[in-house]
């Protein structure tokens, strides 16, 4: 991989605080390895618009990205992987997956409170139909309004007395520096996070051997790609996008084989939806274990199980 070493990697990414932190993660192991790196800020849909998401549609943060990757105006993409759509992309190899960050949900409540201390008519912002239904499903009588906007803007909805909490993804509070201002971090019990929340996706040309393969061995992480796998596959198998009310969460456990060994395999939890949109909110939970070679197989058997249950109403 020598001529790799003299090339630059350009690396594109979003402009946003949490993407440009994101791209610096991946840009920083590789110049750790010694690989000569330049980052080129791409602008996305999803950045210049403030409509909800589910309106705008499934990849409106990747994209962009994926054009500048094809047309070779950057050799490296890197992605929120729950924003990644679960169909792959034609010319587009996932060439890693990093070491994820903490996959759970954060409260960020005024007074320091908890969901449990919420009262009930409190007013919770939140634009994602899985997060949205899940806090309805509590029964605490919680109101859920729908908000966009970046993780400052979010908090300071908050900050301001505009609303009594909001839920984000704890990873990027993480990376924007901002674990200061969470109030609860939700047990997946009660809210489960988005499929392959917390984990980054490292996209490149699938004619681009070298930086492939560059990828694969610096940054890729199996246990972290081994549970993203399961948790799109489920996702996918559900014929579900980023804004479903789906929820997935996969983790690698240790367990006993037939003669007593220590083994790891695979856990996976999900939740659906239905009825998301009305009164009637219907919450169906299912979970399932594994061998670590069989996570694809593993969410197509949960997302079979949910639909059996009733998930095929799961609206995109
Ligand atoms: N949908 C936007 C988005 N995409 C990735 C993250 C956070 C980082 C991550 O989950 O990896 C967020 C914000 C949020 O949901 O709070």
């Amino acid at each position: 991989m020598k001529h790799v070493a003299e090339r630059t990697i350009r690396i594109g990414t979003r402009g946003s605080k949490l993407a440009m932190a994101q791209t610096g993660i991946i840009a920083k192991q590789l110049t750790d390895a010694g690989q000569r790196v330049e980052i080129v800020p791409v602008s996305t849909p999803g950045d210049r618009s403030m409509a909800p998401i589910a309106e705008i549609g499934v990849g409106v943060f990747t994209s962009a990205l994926r054009e500048a990757l094809l047309d070779k105006q950057v050799d490296v993409a890197v992605h929120s992987c729950k924003d990644l759509p679960t169909a792959p992309e034609r010319g587009i190899s996932l060439a890693a997956v990093p070491v994820r960050e903490d996959p759970r949900d954060a409260l960020i409540a005024r007074d320091g409170l908890t969901l449990g201390e919420l009262p009930s008519g409190a007013v919770v912002g939140t634009g994602s139909p899985r997060r949205m239904a899940q806090l309805r499903a509590l029964g605490l009588g919680l109101e859920v309004r729908p908000i966009r906007g970046n993780i400052d803007t979010r908090i300071g909805k908050v900050t301001s007395g505009e609303l009594d909490a909001v839920v984000l993804a704890r990873a990027g509070l993480s990376r924007v520096g901002r674990l200061d201002v969470i109030t609860e971090t939700l047990d997946p019990i009660q809210m489960l996070p988005a499929p392959a929340q917390g984990a980054l996706a490292v996209e490149t040309r699938v004619d681009d051997v070298d930086t492939e393969h560059l990828l694969q061995s610096i940054v890729d992480d199996e246990a972290t790609r081994v549970a993203v796998t399961a948790e799109r596959a489920m996702l996918s198998a559900l014929e579900a996008g980023c804004s479903a009310p789906v929820g997935a969460l996969a983790e690698v456990v240790e367990d006993l084989d037939g003669e007593g060994a220590v083994i790891e395999r695979i856990s996976l939890r999900g939740v659906a939806a239905t009825g998301v949109e009305g009164d009637s909110v219907r919450i169906l939970r299912a979970s399932a274990i594994a061998e670590k070679h069989e996570a694809d197989q593993l969410g197509r058997l949960l997302a079979a199980e949910l639909l059996d249950l009733g998930a095929g109403a799961v609206s995109r």
